[in-house]
C-alpha cells in the first residue's frame, strides 16, 4: 500500500465517519508503512492511537479492503511533533550540506540553518501572564523589543512545562518581525552539541565557530544539558564570550538556577549569572484557569459548537496542578471528546474522560517527606525538629517545614502542630506567618522555601 491508497481510504472516510470525527481523528494521522498486511500510523499520543483503533478501526479496514489492500491489522506508533525534539533527530547534513547551506543563511526564523524551527503558537499573544510568570514575561518582552543589549544573557529557568521555550519562540518572533534583518538563532542545548559534533567530524571547525558567532541573537534553550560534556561546554563558552563581547543579546534557559547546575564548569556558571537570571515559577490557580480560559477561547473560534458546563476549567484549574502541558493535554482531549459525542462537556464527562491524569495530578505529598527533606535541606536531626530547642538553626528549619505542610497538605494547624513534638496550634500559625513575612525580606528565605517546594512537588 502506497500514501496514494491511503489517500484514497481518507477521501471515504470523510463521508462514512463524518467530517468532524474526520478532521479530529484521521487528519492527524500519519501514512508509516505497510507490510506484512499491517499498516502502520504515526500519531502524537497513545489515546489518539487507542481511539482510532477502537471507534475507526474496523472502519479504515473496511476501506482498504474496498481498494483491494490486503491489510487485515492497523499499528499506531507515538511520535514526538515538539519542533525542536524533530529538528534534532534530523540526519546530519553531508559536510557539502553544511558549507552549501551555511553560505545562504536566511532570517527567516523557520528557516534558520544553524537552530531550530520556531513554534507559530508561541508567541507574546498566546502567552498568559500571571503572578507566577510575570518577572519572567516582562524580561522576555524587554529583550524582544531590540535596542541596546541591556541584561546578557537572559538567564530564564523553571520547572519542566512552565513556558521557557514558549517564550524564548515568542522572542524570537518578535525580533524578528520588529528587524527582519537580525540573524537570530535558537537551538536546544543539545542540538548545539550535534552540530558541535558534527563540524568536529566534518573537519568543519572554523566554519562552526564562525557562524555562530556571527548571529545577532542566540537562544540555547534546557542549557543543563551540556552539565558534565566538556567540550561542548568548552566550545560554548568561547561562543558565549564571543558574543557578549560584540554586545550580541544571548538568551539561555534551563531546568534550574546556574548554581543548582552540576557539571557545569565554575567559568560558565558565573557568567550565566552576569546578566539577568529570572525564575519562572510554578503556576498557581488563577495562572492556570487563564490559561484554560484562552485555549478554550482558541478552540471555539475554529470550533463553534464547543460547550463546557460552568465549573469543568475551574475542576481542571484546581486539580490539575502541574506543568501547563499536562493541562493542555487534558483539554486537547476534552475538545477531542466533545467534538465526537457532540453535546456539553459536563464535569462527570471530564472526570470519567481524564481519570488517568488526575490520578497522576493527585500525588500527595506527606508530612514525613516534608520533614526528611527540609531536615536533609539544613543539615539538621529530625530529634531536633521535633525537639522542644529553639536555637535559630533548629527553629527556623522547624518553621519552614511547618509552613510547607500547610502549603502542601490539607493537614489543619493542629494537626501539623501535633506531628511536630506536640505543640501547640498557635506555634504553627505563628510559623507560617513568620515565613511568610521572611519570605518578602529575605531572598536566601525565599529561595529556601522555593527550592524546599520543588523539591517536594517533583
Ligand atoms: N503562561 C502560558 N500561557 C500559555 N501557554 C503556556 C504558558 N506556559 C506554558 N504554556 C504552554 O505549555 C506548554 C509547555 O511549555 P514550554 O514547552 O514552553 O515549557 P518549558 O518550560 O520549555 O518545558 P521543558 O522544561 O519541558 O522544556 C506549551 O504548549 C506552552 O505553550
Amino acid at each position: 500500500m502506497t500514501n496514494d491508497t491511503w489517500g484514497q481510504a481518507r477521501e471515504t472516510l470523510q463521508t462514512t465517519i463524518g467530517k468532524n470525527n474526520y478532521q479530529t481523528w484521521i487528519e492527524p494521522l500519519t501514512f508509516v508503512s505497510c507490510e506484512g498486511g499491517v499498516a502502520e500510523f504515526g500519531v502524537q499520543t497513545s489515546f489518539q492511537g487507542d481511539w482510532v483503533s477502537r471507534n475507526f478501526g474496523d472502519e479504515i479496514l473496511r476501506q482498504f479492503d474496498k481498494l483491494g489492500e490486503p491489510v487485515d491489522r492497523l499499528k499506531f506508533s507515538v511520535q514526538s511533533n515538539r519542533p525542536r525534539m524533530a529538528a534534532a533527530t534530523k540526519p546530519s547534513p553531508t559536510p557539502e550540506k553544511f558549507l552549501k547551506k551555511s553560505a545562504q543563511i536566511t532570517n527567516a526564523p523557520d528557516e534558520t540553518i544553524l537552530g531550530a524551527p520556531l513554534d507559530k503558537r508561541f508567541t507574546f499573544d498566546s502567552f498568559v501572564v500571571g503572578k507566577p510568570n510575570e518577572l519572567a514575561h516582562a524580561a522576555a518582552r524587554r529583550v524582544a523589543e531590540g535596542g541596546p543589549v541591556s541584561f546578557n544573557p537572559l538567564f530564564l529557568y523553571g520547572g519542566v512545562g512552565l513556558g521557557k521555550t514558549h517564550l524564548m519562540h515568542a522572542i524570537a518572533w518578535e525580533l524578528q518581525s520588529r528587524s527582519p534583518e537580525l540573524r537570530v538563532v535558537y537551538l536546544s542545548a543539545e542540538q548545539f552539541m550535534y552540530r558541535f559534533i558534527q563540524a568536529l567530524r566534518d573537519k568543519q571547525m572554523m566554519d562552526f565557530k564562525s557562524l555562530f558567532r556571527s548571529v545577532d541573537v542566540l537562544m540555547v534553550d534546557d542549557v543543563q544539558f551540556i552539565a558534565g560534556k566538556d567540550s561542548t561546554q568548552d566550545e560554548f563558552f568561547h561562543t558565549f564570550n564571543a558574543l557578549i563581547d560584540q554586545q550580541k543579546q544571548i538568551i539561555i534557559s534551563a531546568d534550574r538556577a546556574p548554581g543548582e547546575i552540576d557539571g557545569l564548569e565554575e567559568r560558565i556558571r558565573s557568567r550565566l549569572q552576569w546578566g539577568l537570571v529570572v525564575d519562572l515559577h510554578p503556576t498557581d490557580y488563577e495562572l492556570r484557569l487563564g490559561i484554560l480560559q484562552q485555549k478554550v477561547e482558541l478552540y471555539r473560534s475554529q470550533y463553534q459548537e464547543l460547550k463546557i458546563s460552568d465549573g469543568v476549567l475551574e475542576f481542571l484549574a484546581h486539580r490539575i496542578s502541574n506543568n501547563v502541558r499536562v493541562l493542555e493535554g487534558a483539554l486537547t482531549r476534552l475538545f477531542a471528546l466533545a467534538s465526537l459525542v457532540g453535546r456539553e462537556i459536563t464535569l462527570e464527562m471530564a472526570q470519567e474522560s481524564l481519570a488517568d491524569i488526575l490520578r497522576q495530578s493527585d500525588r500527595k505529598v506527606t508530612m514525613d517527606e516534608i520533614m526528611r527533606k527540609t531536615c536533609d535541606y539544613y543539615n539538621v536531626r529530625m530529634s531536633d525538629l521535633l525537639s522542644p530547642k529553639r536555637s535559630r538553626n533548629i527553629a527556623r528549619p522547624r518553621q519552614m517545614a511547618m509552613w510547607l505542610a500547610k502549603q502542601l497538605t490539607q493537614r489543619s494547624y493542629p494537626e501539623i502542630g501535633k506531628r511536630f513534638g506536640n505543640r501547640d496550634h498557635t506555634t504553627v500559625i505563628h510559623a507560617v506567618r513568620k515565613i511568610d513575612e521572611l519570605k518578602a525580606q529575605d531572598s536566601q528565605v525565599a529561595e529556601d522555601a522555593e527550592m524546599l517546594r520543588r523539591m517536594l512537588e517533583a
